[in-house]
């Protein structure tokens, strides 16, 4: 079970419900439909929550692509949501396995 939180919600209202869920979702757009502009400015609740849960999965969603994917795993996102970027793209399973490894690498780096 997950638990997600719009642009507008702090993400301090996710603290209690860490323990109790397998994954919180971070929006990087306002819910509601794809192709809008990835917010950059969410990162910050994503970095705020990897340092205080290492083992958190925490999910992105909105407005990811191969130009905004290292934002999000530089803060520490582990799931990944990307809609037009993928169904957009001219070959989709490189436009994911370039995401994927983004991700992945950055997964790597961290410390345990
Ligand atoms: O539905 C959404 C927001 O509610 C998502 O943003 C969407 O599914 C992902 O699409 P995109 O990568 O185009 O932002």
């Amino acid at each position: 079970v997950g638990v997600g939180i719009k642009p507008k919600t702090a993400v301090d209202v996710l603290l209690p419900l860490v323990d109790l869920v397998d994954m919180v979702l971070i929006m990087t757009v306002e819910p509601g439909f794809g192709g809008q502009k990835f917010m950059a400015d969410m990162m910050p609740k994503i970095s705020f929550l990897r340092e205080k849960y290492t083992d958190l999965e925490i999910e992105v969603d909105g407005g990811v692509s191969p130009s905004t994917i290292q934002h999000c795993a530089d803060a520490g996102a582990t799931m990944i949501v990307s809609g037009s970027a993928v169904v957009n793209s001219e070959n989709p399973k490189e436009t994911i396995t370039y995401m994927r490894d983004i991700v992945n690498q950055a997964i790597q780096k961290t410390p345990a």
